[in-house]
C-alpha cells in the first residue's frame, strides 16, 4: 500500500514509462537522425562533386592572384631558400589565394586531408561551395563516384610560378588542385588566372583537354624550369644530343599544359617535360592526374610512379610525356642519382 491510500499497479508504471520514452524519443529523434546523417555524409565523398569544387577553388584563388598583381600589392617576401640556394618567394597573391582555396574545400569537406603549399589563418573566409556542377562536367561524367573520405588527399598550389609572378611574367602563372585516392592522382585542375583558361582531367572519366596529334621523340623539344633548373641542360643533352631544343619556362602547371593541345593564348608547346631538382607534390600532382586521364605519364627520372600521400617532397626528378613510349624515354636518360 502506497502513502495516502494510492496503490501503484505494475501495469500503470509500465504504461507511464513507455509514455516517457515516447516523449523523449519524439524530442530527440530529429537531433539524432541529423547527427547520423552528417556522420554518414562525412564518411564518403563524391569525386564528381570534388572535381567541381576543385575547379571553383582554382578559379576563386585565381581571382585573388590576378587582383593582387593588377593592384601591384604583392608584398613580396622570402620563405627561405631551396636546397639549391634559390629564394623561395611568397607574395600576398600566394596567401590570399591559399585562403580562398583551402577554406572553400575545408569548409565543404572538413574531414578530408588538404595539403597546401601555403599556411594562413581563416580571417573572413566563411565561404561555402555553391554545390553547382558545371554542365561540361555533367555531360562527361553522368554518375556519382563515391569514395571513402579517409582515402583522399587533396594537394593545392595557390600560385604556381611565384618567381615569375614577381617578375610580372603572367603567362606562366597557374592555380592548381589535385585529388589523390590512396596516393594515386585521380583528379587534376590547372587554372590560368590571367586568361581564365582551365584544364581538368579525371582518370577513367574524362577531361576537357586532349593530347596533340603527334610528338617528336627522336629530336624532341624539352621544356624545363627557368628558375630551378639545376643541371637540366647537361642532363637533357646527354639523353637526346647536344642539339636538343631546350625551352626554359616557369611553373610546373604551365609546363604540363605545354604537352597538350591547349587552346590557351600564349601557351608554348613541347614534346616532353624534364625536371632534375627537388620538387613538391602540390607542384606536380594536378599535372600528373591530367596527363594520366589522357593516357600520358609523369614519373621520376627512373620511371617510378609518384605516391601522392604522406610527405610533400619528390626527390627523384620528373619526366612527363604523352602519346610516346615513356619507358623507352626513361631508358635513354643518363643514370640518375
Ligand atoms: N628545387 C626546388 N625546390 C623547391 N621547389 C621547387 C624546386 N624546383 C621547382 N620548385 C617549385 O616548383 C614549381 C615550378 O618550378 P619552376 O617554375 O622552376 O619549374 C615552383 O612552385 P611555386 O612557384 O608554387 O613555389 C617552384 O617553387
Ligand atoms: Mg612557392
Ligand atoms: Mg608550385
Ligand atoms: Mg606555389
Amino acid at each position: 500500500m502506497a502513502p495516502m491510500g494510492i496503490r501503484l499497479s505494475p501495469l500503470g508504471i509500465a504504461v507511464f514509462c513507455l509514455l516517457g520514452v515516447g516523449v523523449i524519443y519524439h524530442l530527440y529523434a530529429g537531433v539524432l537522425s541529423n547527427r547520423f546523417a552528417s556522420f554518414r555524409q562525412k564518411t564518403t565523398v563524391d569525386l564528381r562533386d570534388l572535381l567541381a569544387l576543385s575547379m571553383d577553388a582554382a578559379v576563386q584563388g585565381g581571382r585573388e592572384v590576378k587582383r593582387i598583381r593588377e593592384d601591384n600589392t604583392l608584398e613580396e617576401k622570402s620563405k627561405g631558400e631551396t636546397k639549391e640556394g634559390a629564394s623561395e618567394k611568397l607574395t600576398l597573391g600566394d596567401l590570399n589565394s591559399h585562403r580562398k582555396m583551402f577554406y572553400l574545400i575545408k569548409n565543404t569537406y572538413p574531414n578530408i586531408q588538404v595539403n597546401s603549399e601555403e599556411h594562413a589563418n581563416a580571417e573572413g573566409e566563411a565561404t561555402l561551395w555553391t554545390r553547382i556542377i558545371p554542365e561540361e562536367i555533367l555531360a562527361k561524367i553522368p554518375g556519382e563516384k563515391e569514395v571513402p573520405a579517409d582515402k583522399i588527399t587533396v594537394w593545392i598550389d595557390p600560385l604556381d610560378a611565384t618567381q615569375e609572378y614577381t617578375e610580372n611574367l603572367r603567362k606562366y602563372v597557374t592555380t592548381m588542385v589535385c585529388v589523390a585516392v590512396d596516393g594515386s592522382p585521380v583528379i587534376g585542375v590547372i587554372h590560368k588566372p590571367f586568361t581564365g583558361y582551365t584544364a581538368w582531367g579525371f582518370v577513367g572519366e574524362g577531361s576537357n583537354v586532349a593530347p596533340r596529334s603527334s610528338y617528336n621523340t627522336n629530336s624532341p623539344k624539352v621544356i624545363v624550369s627557368r628558375s630551378h633548373s639545376g643541371k637540366v641542360k647537361n642532363f637533357v643533352q646527354a639523353a637526346f644530343g647536344n642539339n636538343t631544343e631546350i625551352l626554359p619556362a616557369g611553373g610546373a602547371g604551365y609546363k604540363v599544359l605545354a604537352l597538350l593541345d591547349s587552346t590557351d593564348e600564349e601557351q608554348e608547346m613541347a614534346d616532353m617535360y624534364i625536371h632534375v631538382t627537388y620538387i613538391k607534390k602540390w607542384d606536380i600532382c594536378a599535372g600528373d592526374a591530367i596527363l594520366r586521364s589522357l593516357g600520358g605519364q609523369m614519373t621520376t627520372l627512373k620511371g617510378e610512379q609518384i605516391d601522392y600521400s604522406g610527405s610533400e617532397g619528390n626527390t627523384g626528378g620528373l619526366l612527363a610525356s604523352i602519346k610516346t613510349d615513356h619507358k623507352g624515354l626513361v631508358k635513354r636518360l643518363p643514370p640518375w642519382e
